[in-house]
C-alpha cells in the first residue's frame, strides 16, 4: 500500500508581495499539509486575501515561491494555472449565487462547465454535495428563498462540486448569526475530514476559527507574526498574539491611525506650534 504523501499541498517560501511600490507581504513562509484545516488571520488589510490570491495564481510573488501540490504557481503557464484552479474550490464572502438559477443549478454549474459528465451523473453528484451540507431538500429553491446561512451552505456545496484538493474560504462567516456561524464552521471541518479535503480559512472570528483549525497563521505588520495550533496561540505570551487572540483594543497594534495630538485638533489648537 502506498504511504500518504508528506508533501505540503501549499507551501510559501520567503514570499514577498506588493501592489505597486507598497509591500503587503514580506518574507512569508508556511506550509499547509494535506488534510489540514488552517486559518489565516490578522488585522484588516494585513494581506490575508492576498495569500489566497497568490495560491490561486491571480497575483504572483515578487520574490520567493508559492507552491501548490509541488508546482511553483508563479512559474505556471495560463493553462497550468487554469488546471490547478480546477483543483481549488473557492468560497468568498460575497461569492453570490446566481439569483436566476435554482440551488441545484448553482451547484451543477461547475460540473456542467468543466466536465462532460452525463446529466444523470451530474444529478447524483449535485444531490450528494447538497446532502453533505444538509440541503438536498432545498434543491428547487431560488437564492432569494434561502436564509443567509443556507445560501452560504449552497455556496459551499458549489465550491466542492468538482471534488477539489484544496478549498479556500474568504470570510465564510461574515454576516452570519451566531448559530449559523457555528454550523458553518463545524461544516467546514466535517466536510474537510469526510471528503479528504484540505482547507484554508481566512477569518476574523477567533473563537469559531480556533475551534476548527489544526494550525493558525497570524499576519501582521506585513509578515507572519505567529503560527501554531490554536491552543498554543491562546497560551502565547507574545503581546501581539495576545492582543489578537483576546481582541483587545490596546496593545502593540494601535487603535488609532497616526494623528496629531488631540489638542492640535480640538481646543482651538492651543498648545501646538501649528
Ligand atoms: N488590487 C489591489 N491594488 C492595490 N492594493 C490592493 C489591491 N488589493 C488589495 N490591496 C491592498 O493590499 C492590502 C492587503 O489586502 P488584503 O485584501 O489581502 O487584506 P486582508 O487582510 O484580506 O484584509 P481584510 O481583513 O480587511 O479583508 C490592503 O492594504 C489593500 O488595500
Amino acid at each position: 500500500m502506498s504511504q500518504p504523501s508528506k508533501q505540503p499541498l501549499v507551501e510559501f517560501a520567503a514570499v514577498d508581495f506588493g501592489y505597486d511600490t507598497r509591500l503587503i507581504l514580506g518574507n512569508v513562509s508556511f506550509r499547509v499539509m494535506p488534510g489540514q484545516v488552517v486559518a489565516v488571520m490578522g488585522a484588516s488589510g494585513g494581506g490575508k486575501t492576498t495569500v489566497l490570491r497568490l495560491i490561486g495564481g491571480q497575483v504572483r510573488a515578487r520574490a520567493g515561491s508559492v507552491r501548490f501540490d509541488g508546482q511553483d504557481v508563479g512559474a505556471m503557464s495560463h493553462a497550468e494555472i487554469y488546471a490547478a484552479r480546477r483543483r481549488m474550490g473557492m468560497l468568498f464572502q460575497m461569492g453570490a449565487l446566481f439569483t436566476d438559477q435554482t440551488v441545484f443549478d448553482n451547484v451543477a454549474f461547475a460540473l456542467r462547465e468543466h466536465t462532460r459528465l452525463p446529466e444523470s451523473m451530474i444529478r447524483d453528484l449535485v444531490l450528494m454535495k447538497l446532502n453533505a451540507v444538509g440541503l438536498r431538500g432545498a434543491r428547487d429553491l431560488y437564492p432569494a428563498q434561502l436564509s443567509g446561512g443556507m445560501a452560504r451552505r449552497v455556496a459551499l456545496a458549489r465550491a466542492i462540486a468538482l471534488d477539489p484538493a484544496l478549498v479556500m474560504y474568504d470570510e465564510p462567516f461574515a454576516g452570519l448569526d451566531p448559530i449559523s456561524l457555528g454550523i458553518s464552521a463545524r461544516l467546514i471541518r466535517t466536510l474537510n475530514d469526510a471528503l479528504g479535503l484540505t482547507s484554508i480559512v481566512v477569518s476574523h472570528d477567533v473563537d469559531e476559527t480556533f475551534a476548527i483549525a489544526d494550525q493558525v497563521f497570524i499576519l501582521g505588520n506585513g509578515t507572519l507574526i505567529a503560527e501554531g495550533p490554536p491552543a498554543a496561540l491562546r497560551a502565547s505570551a507574545d503581546p501581539l498574539v495576545h492582543q489578537f487572540v483576546r481582541g483587545e483594543p490596546d496593545g502593540p497594534v494601535g487603535f488609532h491611525y497616526p494623528a496629531p495630538p488631540l489638542q492640535a485638533d480640538f481646543l482651538g489648537g492651543r498648545g501646538t506650534s501649528a
